[in-house]
């Protein structure tokens, strides 16, 4: 549904350059929820700017449900047209809403369907219609000024969906928004890409909304895509930093030379006694370092830094009986585990916004 092609974007001022993107190459699928966390200069807004060309890339190709935006727009005025138009198919959504003061509720969802040109009475029926969707059709006489926050973005989803779009673009949605707040923005978009089969592509420094909305996510540095991938295989990936990230575990062996090793379970492996059969059946000791377990798209999945140790302890043997149970194992090797950058966020941390 939406692909890019080696993208960069390269912003020139007077005295410097920034290579904001640096050859991004992404694939989101229809119907998917997509989500791209980066650290704060990593690139993510200017990706999700070249996407509906709000941005022009300096290079590469952006498709967004089989057309070709930058074609469009390397065509020259003339092609003006067909990309707005291309664009009303693509909502956005904003971290500070973009409401405008001066109008209700109403007006602000009209104003994208006035631009449209639908008469008064088909934009009245279609903002109603789009105000009950995201749960407000009460507040449509009402000023942005008296909503609050978390209302100011249904508002905000409405309008982005006023074109009837197929891809809604959302940048850093929640991050204005307190935690309940955020979940219940984040079911909203979950529910509507559900119901009307819509693509979301996200951008956000939280973690918490790649595990709670997002099928596939993809981890940005320096204008690159380091990893990029479905949430339940990066999970399953041995050296993700994805999957670190998003189940961070620190620890390390209590006595030099023990094998550390952590374990990550999924759906119906998460609630099995798998570490106590270990015990059992192995004649091994198993200390528990770091544990982490919580639900990701709508799956439970947990992450466990253990330690062995014991009479029988044979690492190979009983790392072996893990990988029998189907969970991934990663033997935890000190000398290579990341010290520096993505692990010092503390455990169950976001990514800090510098
Ligand atoms: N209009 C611009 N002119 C010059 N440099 C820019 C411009 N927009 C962004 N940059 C630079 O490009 C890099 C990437 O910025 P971008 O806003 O895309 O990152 P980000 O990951 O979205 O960050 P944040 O989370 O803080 O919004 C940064 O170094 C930034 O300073």
């Amino acid at each position: 549904m939406i692909t890019t092609t080696d993208l960069t974007k390269v912003y020139r001022t007077r005295d410097r350059e920034v290579t904001a993107l640096d050859g991004v190459s992404l694939h989101v699928h229809p119907g998917e929820v997509f989500g791209v966390i980066g650290r704060s200069g990593a690139g993510k807004s200017s990706l999700i700017r070249c996407v509906n060309l709000l941005e022009r890339p300096s290079s590469g190709t952006v498709t967004v449900d089989g057309t070709d935006l930058t074609a469009l727009a390397g065509r020259g005025p003339r092609a003006g047209r067909e990309l707005r138009r291309a664009r009303t198919r693509i909502g956005m959504v904003f971290q500070h809403f973009n409401l405008l003061s001066s109008r209700t509720v109403q007006g602000n969802v009209e104003l994208p369907l006035e631009i449209l040109g639908l008469t008064r009475r088909a934009r009245a029926a279609k903002a109603l219609e789009l105000l009950d969707l995201v749960g407000l059709a009460e507040k449509a006489r009402a000023y942005p000024a008296q909503l609050s926050g978390g209302q100011k973005q249904r508002v905000g989803i409405a309008r982005a969906l006023a074109g009837d779009p197929k891809v809604l673009l959302s940048d850093e949605a929640t991050s204005a928004l307190d935690p309940e707040t955020t979940r219940s923005v984040l079911r909203l978009l979950r529910d509507l890409n559900q119901q009307l089969g819509l693509t979301v592509l996200l951008i956000t420094h939280e973690m918490d909304v790649v595990k709670s909305v997002c099928d596939s996510a993809a981890l940005m540095r320096e204008g690159r895509l380091v990893e990029s991938g479905k949430v339940s295989d990066l999970l399953a990936t041995p050296g993700s930093e994805l999957a670190a990230e998003l189940f961070p575990l620190a620890g390390a062996a209590s006595v030099a030379g023990r094998t550390v090793v952590d374990v990550t379970f999924h759906g119906e492996r998460a609630g099995q006694p798998v570490i106590s059969g270990l015990a059992r059946t192995h004649d091994t000791d198993v200390s528990i370092l770091a544990a982490a377990m919580d639900t990701v798209g709508g799956r439970q999945v947990g992450r466990m830094r253990i330690e062995l140790s014991g009479p029988g302890a044979d690492a190979d043997r009983a790392i072996g009986y893990l990988r029998d149970q189907g969970l991934t194992v990663e033997v935890h090797d000190p000398r290579t585990a990341p010290t520096a950058d993505l692990a010092d966020a503390a455990p169950g941390a976001d990514l800090v916004k510098e």
